[in-house]
């Protein structure tokens, strides 16, 4: 079964997707918006993406592409330890004026630009993955932000290790897919809403129904609805599966409170930082 990922091989979505699921085959594309295409083309049975980041916080992208899939659930989330390294082909920075990376990965490690390097440009790449191999191409001007696998297997050498801003940097991946998910007792349920009216309330209404059910919630984000400014849309992940009785009647009487709601699944929580 083939499983589409933010590429080239090495990219920490490679990475993640090869240690948590290795019986999967992985699919490599340029963009996000490319692994959801396929995966609603059937090109591919999986796709593999980052939600949030703990330096950064959400992969906005990723979220509000959500909103506009059709028959494709999230299966399963895998929380990866992240370790950003600065590599370039010389192992030194003295000739360095451009530092490439994914957009999220430079934020990670936007404190040690500012204290290290505050005159070298930031540039954005499609993956960290695809900086080192831009890094390698263009010689000893160029260095990358990526992990330590990416940076080998590019050929480059460590200029600087263990860059990050924060020691306990991870980031929450998600599987989507076609297939629904059973309840394990061990779950997490992904959606979003919105309201009819912006009205004093709202959300608190919301927050009620799972506070008086005691059900646990793991986020809560807003987006921008895209139409006025004001309007939002908000993701929140709880524990629970929407197969359950209990979960059933909470998402009914959520209904009853917002414009639109989104279900993006329930699955198996994650108990372990790979
Ligand atoms: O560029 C990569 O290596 C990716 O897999 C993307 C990505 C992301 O978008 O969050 C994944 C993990 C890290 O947080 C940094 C970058």
């Amino acid at each position: 079964m083939k499983c589409g990922y933010l590429g080239p091989e090495g990219s920490y979505s490679y990475l993640a997707l090869k240690e948590a699921y290795p019986e999967l085959k992985p699919v490599a594309n340029t963009s996000f918006i490319e692994i959801l295409e396929k995966l609603e083309s059937g090109e591919i049975d999986f796709g593999f993406l980052p939600v949030e980041n703990s330096t950064e916080g959400a992969v906005t992208v990723v979220m509000d592409s959500l909103l506009d899939l059709k028959d494709i659930v999230i299966q399963g989330e895998v929380v990866y330890s992240i370790k950003h390294h600065l590599f370039n082909t010389t192992g030194k920075m003295e000739e360095v004026k451009i530092i490439s990376s994914h957009p999220q990965a430079l934020e990670q490690c936007r404190g040690f630009f500012r204290r290290k390097y505050p005159h070298v440009n930031l540039i954005y790449a499609e993956s960290t993955s695809a900086a080192c191999y831009q890094a390698k191409e263009k010689g000893s001007e160029y260095a990358a932000v990526a992990s330590m696998w990416a940076g080998k297997k590019s050929g480059l050498k460590v200029a600087c290790e263990d860059i990050q801003d924060n020691r306990f940097n991870q980031t929450r991946f998600v599987k989507l897919g076609k297939v629904r998910k059973n309840p394990t007792g061990k779950d997490k349920t992904s959606i979003a809403f919105s309201f009819p009216y912006d009205e004093p309330g709202s959300l608190h209404k919301i927050l009620k129904v799972f506070s008086d059910n005691h059900i646990n919630l793991s986020r809560i984000e807003s987006r921008p609805a895209k139409q006025e400014l004001g309007q939002y849309i908000f993701f929140i992940d709880f524990n629970g599966h929407k197969e359950e009785p209990l979960i059933k009647e909470i998402l009914k009487e959520l209904e009853r409170y917002t414009r639109k709601l989104y279900l993006f699944g329930s699955y198996p929580r994650s108990e372990k930082t790979l």
